[in-house]
């Protein structure tokens, strides 16, 4: 893991792990360092180096080593940090022969790593006589020096080591490095420091993130042992930092290995788990490098901060509900005794009073009301809904007023706004009022009259300003007759008095609210018809229709009706009983009998009475082509249609009064 210390400033750091020898050749080249890097110079070789070294990386002191041979290659294969190597070149060898060749004609070389084969061929151009080795550990160089000491060797030319062997035995040591291969081992560390404190920068972000996360996390590396750890999850896993570096998560806490995610590669998201008795929702995911799995990190996210979350993203959706779409603009119908009502309600909408709308159920009571809303000063601020028909009492209760944490069992944790206070500075439309059980309606009265509520199992009001539209499709007077309701909150509701027409009181409005509904659904089906084309048939059956459902029924029946007819591409083509069998209550109204299109034959009847016989003048009086009003005929009376269009039905049609024209 890598030190968890601010991110370095000024020169970089490097540590020169040395031996006597090469550091004393050194020293000048330390010096002239001096100005670019602060230089710590160490003399260990292997073990012990390595030690030396590790301590410096713990304690942040170094952000790069330099070193020769040995030491070099054990810091490079023990250490988490960057190591340049003073590396021995030809020419510096050469240069060490030389020198040797003034004081001998024969020459041990003892080198860390492998031998050099060109060596032979040096040896015939300086007229020495060479006897090379290899070590790979002290005693190794060691046991190498004693041999070339038998065998007479008075000069050895080697590493630092070597030479120190050399001069305790009485021999000459020459050591083969050169001021200019210790000048580019210092230069190549002092490039890998700079890149190392560009990763330490980054680190540092990434790791200031990772601790300032509310989160537990902890990353593993391929064998599952901990790489990274952030305060929360070191705080749940119980144990100080250095207990945990590079232990084996699974070991640790079995509950949390990483092994599985690590041998499938296969990450997770959104897990419960139970640990350390709190309930978590767990990510285990993939840390790559280049596309291959480098290690794995576990995230554990406090489940009671997601639940808490959940019910306030909840509410926030549930606030976004609280809004009135509708406007004045939106109700259709320009009848008489809409027009009427849409004129009271903009009076009404100018006030802040309360008001109680009648009327039968979908007559449009909560349109009306968001329109009056959407027009008053209230409007943008909540508009709250809430049907008192679809509550029991005890839930309608807590719904309106809320409550207190603990104020009954199984109540929620923080409490609950009710709906008084979700429309506070807004509308509450209290729909089906008839419905409200009398224990409620006292406390209704009760938060109109003093403009305060209170929540369940509270101790003191909260203010509330709120304006109450109630609607009902009872009559109230026979309820408070029957004891059912309470007179004086009647008279505080029944301020303002808003009686919307059912819709048989306003026909005239049947084609202008059906046809833009029915057009939208055709469309949605995907089909081109015209909807003023294609109902033009029937729309004297729709508009004698009773509706005992209002708006909403012609809602539903223009979706039933659009379905029956996308079956048709022409609107010619739509039989003349094509919604008898969809629609019936269309055509049973009166009690016509067999339904058989029996309006619309009285119709055509009509039209052709009153068009004098004329087809095409019938045909425009229908509203539909001259081609659909034979068809029509045909299917009513097919034998006499087809073959004697004088005759039959038709001849009836004329028999009553009505001289049709066949060469029209
Ligand atoms: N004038 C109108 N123009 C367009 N759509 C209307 C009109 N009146 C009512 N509607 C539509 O009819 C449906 C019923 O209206 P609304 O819910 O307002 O009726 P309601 O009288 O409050 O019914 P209930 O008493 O059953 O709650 C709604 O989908 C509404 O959009």
């Amino acid at each position: 893991m890598p030190p968890l210390s601010s991110p370095p400033s000024g020169l970089p750091r490097l540590c020169f792990v040395s031996y006597r020898h090469i550091r004393e050749l050194a020293m000048p080249v330390v010096a002239e360092y001096a100005q670019r890097a602060r230089i710590e110079v160490v003399d260990a070789t292997f073990g012990d180096a390595l030690a030396v070294a590790q301590d410096r990386v713990e304690r942040g002191m170094a952000d790069a080593f330099v070193s020769a041979g040995s030491n070099a290659a054990t810091l490079r294969a023990g250490l988490q940090a960057p190591v340049a190597t003073i590396h021995l070149g030809g020419f510096d060898l050469l240069q060490a022969l030389i020198r040797a060749r003034r004081v001998a004609d024969r020459v041990g070389v003892v080198m860390y790593g492998q031998t050099i084969p060109e060596l032979d061929d040096v040896k015939d151009l300086l007229n020495i006589g060479i006897s090379q080795h290899a070590y790979r550990t002290p005693d190794d160089a060691r046991r190498r020096f004693e041999t070339l000491r038998k065998e007479g060797y008075e000069v050895i030319v080697g590493s630092s080591l070597v030479v120190e062997l050399a001069e305790q035995a009485g021999l000459r040591g020459l050591l083969a490095y050169s001021l200019a291969s210790i000048r580019k081992g210092f230069d190549d560390a002092l490039e890998l420091a700079r890149v190392a404190r560009l990763e330490a920068g980054r680190y540092e972000q990434l790791h200031s993130v990772l601790h300032n996360l509310q989160e537990a996390v902890v990353a593993v590396d391929r064998e599952d042992r901990i790489i990274a750890i952030n305060p929360p999850m070191r705080q749940l896993l119980g144990k100080p930092d250095a207990l945990l570096r590079r232990q084996t998560l699974g070991d640790l806490e079995p509950a949390l290995s990483l092994r599985a995610t690590l041998a499938s590669g296969r990450q997770e998201r959104a897990i419960a788990l139970r640990f350390g008795q709190r309930d978590w929702v767990v990510d285990r995911t993939l840390i790559r490098e280049h596309g291959d799995i480098v290690g794995a990190a576990l995230t554990l996210h406090d489940a009671s901060a997601i639940q808490a979350a959940d019910a306030s993203l909840r509410i926030l959706q549930r606030r976004q509900q609280h809004t009135a779409r509708h406007t004045f603009a939106s109700l259709a119908g320009r009848s008489q005794a809409m027009r009427t009502a849409v004129a009271t309600a903009h009076r009404y909408a100018r006030t802040d009073l309360g008001v109680l709308i009648t009327g039968e159920s979908g007559v449009g009571k909560e349109l009306f009301a968001q329109a009056i809303h959407n027009e008053s000063r209230r409007a943008g601020r909540p508009f709250v809904a809430v049907n008192c028909a679809s509550f029991p009492e005890s839930l309608l209760e807590s719904e309106l007023f809320g409550y207190e944490e603990g104020a009954f069992t199984g109540s929620r944790r923080g409490g609950k706004c009710g709906l008084f206070e979700a429309a506070h500075t807004g509308t509450l439309f209290l729909d089906e009022i008839g419905d409200m059980p009398m224990p409620l309606q006292t406390r209704l009265l009760r938060v109109l009259q003093e403009r305060e509520i209170m929540r369940l199992g509270a101790t003191a009001p909260l203010p509330i300003d709120v304006r109450v539209i109630a609607a009902t499709h009872q009559p109230l007077e026979s309820l408070i007759e029957q004891g059912r309701f309470r007179r004086d909150l009647y008279y505080r509701l029944n301020i303002l008095r808003l009686a919307l027409p059912a819709l048989r009181e306003r026909r005239d409005d049947i084609p202008a609210l059906i046809l833009p509904m029915a057009d939208r659904c055709l469309k949605r089906l995907g089909s081109s018809l015209d909807a003023a084309t294609a109902l033009g048939p029937w729309m004297d059956a729709l508009r004698s229709y009773h509706w005992p459902g209002n708006v909403r029924e012609l809602e539903n029946l223009a979706e039933r009706i659009a379905v029956t007819l996308a079956q048709y591409a022409d609107a010619r083509d739509i039989p003349l009983d094509a919604l008898v069998h969809d629609c019936p209550e269309l055509f049973n109204a009166g009690g016509a009998g067999p339904a058989a299109g029996r309006p619309l034959e009285q119709r055509v009847r009509a039209a052709l009475a009153q068009a004098g016989g004329r087809r095409a003048e019938a045909a425009r009086l229908l509203g539909v082509s001259r081609s659909t009003l034979w068809r029509w005929l045909a299917e009513l009376d097919p034998g006499a249609a087809q073959a004697h269009p004088h005759h039959g039905f038709l001849q009836g049609q004329a028999g009553r009064g009505a001289a049709i024209n066949g060469n029209e």
